[in-house]
């Protein structure tokens, strides 16, 4: 089957019927119809219908070597830096459609399939691993076009550095290997897009102290026994005018529970081996190709948020002044700097012996923690050049109200009439101020995981030797 359409995929989820619960109701009938999720259905299905679009097609689609169709290149394993290349463009097309705000467009998961398939012969002769299985799960998703989310960490219920030595009451665990397969019981902390995609793959994170935390499987999202529990919504206004980014591309996040959900051998790629576990997620290609995909994306949210900085500053006219330059600026140092690591990260990218070609870790890894932190100062420069006119900003309705044309008057910058004026700032408002746009910054901060960590981690996984032997040759030379 070649890269599905919109429509293809809106039928898909639709059929799915997962058990989702919002606002203490089971969500029922067409998911692409419910209030909570057609916005962003009807957004993906989009991104789906530009795969087919003539123009875009070239730019994300290459051809299957096992089926000849035409697929989505966010499956494609790069094997050569023109690979890698076209990943990055294809990543970048389908994040312009959402200014970037998409996390999980499907092309991240995707992406984390590919490097996982990539990965496979990590698990090849490792007891309870089927390195063969994962392959034909990849197979599967690459040809039919297959949404999915994700889930990898634990419920936040006790963090402490000896937590486990408390009773295992919350994690999903294995608590039964039965002849068809694993019986899984307890939650998963967050899958965002669950309930709205074709399977959900469950992973688990390093740090895992007990065999039965550890597994990696992928089963559909309407499995007997799953239950994906929502946030409340933040695209209750579905006005393109009131909230332009809430109303198209809010993702929903969901707690996963599983209640004694059987997950049959043939989707399990690995239980009950926490140094199989540790080392796949570690050493395969998880790290190198999702960060990739991911400072992909960030660059396009970036360049969304400097254009809406530069649009603010010319329509109430302060670029004369020397520290709104400096704050836009900052935007910009920002956004270079992400588009000099990712494509620096390509230019060191090296073989495997798989043939696999792998950009280089530590320029991503510096750039998903520099994002991390500079993203929520990048918010606060929006509010501090917005000021006030992030908060005059009536609806829609107001100004076809008998009170419209004084807005329009009164509301006017340059010559943006007030209505138009508005449109612009209730832009930055639902990207730095709403619900949504909230969620927007946490995400961005925990993207890929703990800030504090990422940053241990560069610190473990940086060569310390060069510069202590400059220094030390420095100091015999002196
Ligand atoms: C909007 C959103 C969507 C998400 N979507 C998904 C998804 O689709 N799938 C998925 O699997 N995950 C998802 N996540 C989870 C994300 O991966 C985690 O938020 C991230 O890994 C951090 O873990 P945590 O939230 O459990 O924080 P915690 O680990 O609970 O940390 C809480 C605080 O305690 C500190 N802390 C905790 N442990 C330590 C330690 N050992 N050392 C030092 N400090 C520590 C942290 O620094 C932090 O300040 C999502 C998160 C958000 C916010």
């Amino acid at each position: 089957m070649p890269a599905i359409s919109g429509d293809e995929y809106k039928e898909r989820v639709d059929g799915i019927n997962a058990e989702v619960w919002l606002d203490g109701e089971r969500v029922t009938g067409r998911i692409s119809s419910h209030p909570a999720f057609k916005g962003v259905i009807q957004t993906q299905g989009e991104l789906y219908d530009l795969q087919l679009n003539p123009g875009h097609k070239k730019e994300l689609t290459f051809m299957s070597d096992t089926t000849g169709n035409e697929i989505g290149i966010s499956y494609l394993i790069p094997k050569t830096k023109e690979d890698l290349e076209k990943r990055r463009k294809m990543i970048q097309c389908w994040a312009r459609h959402s200014g970037g705000l998409l996390g999980r467009s499907p092309d991240y998961m995707n992406t984390v399939f590919a490097s996982f398939a990539a990965s496979a012969d990590l698990l090849r002769g490792e007891a309870n691993c089927y390195p063969d299985r994962l392959l034909s799960i990849y197979e599967e998703a690459r040809e039919q076009d297959l949404t999915f989310t994700h889930t990898f960490v634990n419920p936040q219920t006790n963090r402490g550095k000896l937590a486990f030595l408390d009773e295992d009451v919350t994690n999903a665990r294995i608590v039964s290997r039965t002849k068809t397969g694993l019986i899984i019981k307890g939650a998963k902390l967050l899958a965002t897009q669950g309930g709205m995609t074709d399977q959900i793959i469950v992973f688990s994170a390093p740090g895992v102290q007990e065999s039965a935390h550890t597994y990696g499987f992928s089963i559909p999202s309407n499995t007997k026994g799953l239950k994906y529990i929502c946030r409340e919504s933040f695209s209750n206004d579905h006005s393109s005018y009131n909230s332009p980014l809430s109303s198209k591309f809010d993702e929903m996040d969901t707690v996963v529970i599983f209640d004694d959900v059987l997950v049959p051998w043939e989707r399990v790629f690995l239980h009950d081996n926490i140094r199989a576990a540790d080392n796949f997620y570690k050493k395969g290609k998880f790290i190198p190709f999702t960060l990739h995909q991911i400072i992909s994306r960030q660059i396009i949210k970036l360049e969304f948020l400097l254009g809406i900085a530069h649009q603010i500053v010319e329509t109430i006219n302060i670029g004369e002044y020397q520290h709104i330059q400096a704050k836009v600026v900052e935007i910009i140092k920002g956004l270079e700097s992400l588009k000099a690591l990712l494509h620096y990260s390509e230019c060191q990218a090296e073989t495997d012996k798989s043939g696999t070609i792998v950009p280089s870790v530590q320029p991503l890894y510096v750039a998903i923690n520099q994002t991390q932190e500079l993203y929520p100062r990048l918010i606060e420069i929006i509010q501090l050049i917005g000021a006030s006119g992030l908060m005059t900003i009536p609806h829609e309705k107001t100004f076809d109200s008998s009170v419209g044309e004084e807005l329009n008057h009164y509301l006017r910058a340059g010559d943006w009439k007030g209505k138009d004026r508005v449109a612009l700032f209730r832009l930055a408002w639902d990207l730095t101020m709403s619900s949504f746009g909230s969620r927007q910054t946490l995400y961005e901060r925990f993207f890929f995981g703990d800030p504090i960590r990422i940053s241990q981690t560069i610190y473990q996984m940086y060569d310390e030797k060069p510069s202590i032997s400059f220094v030390s040759r420095f100091l015999k030379e002196s």
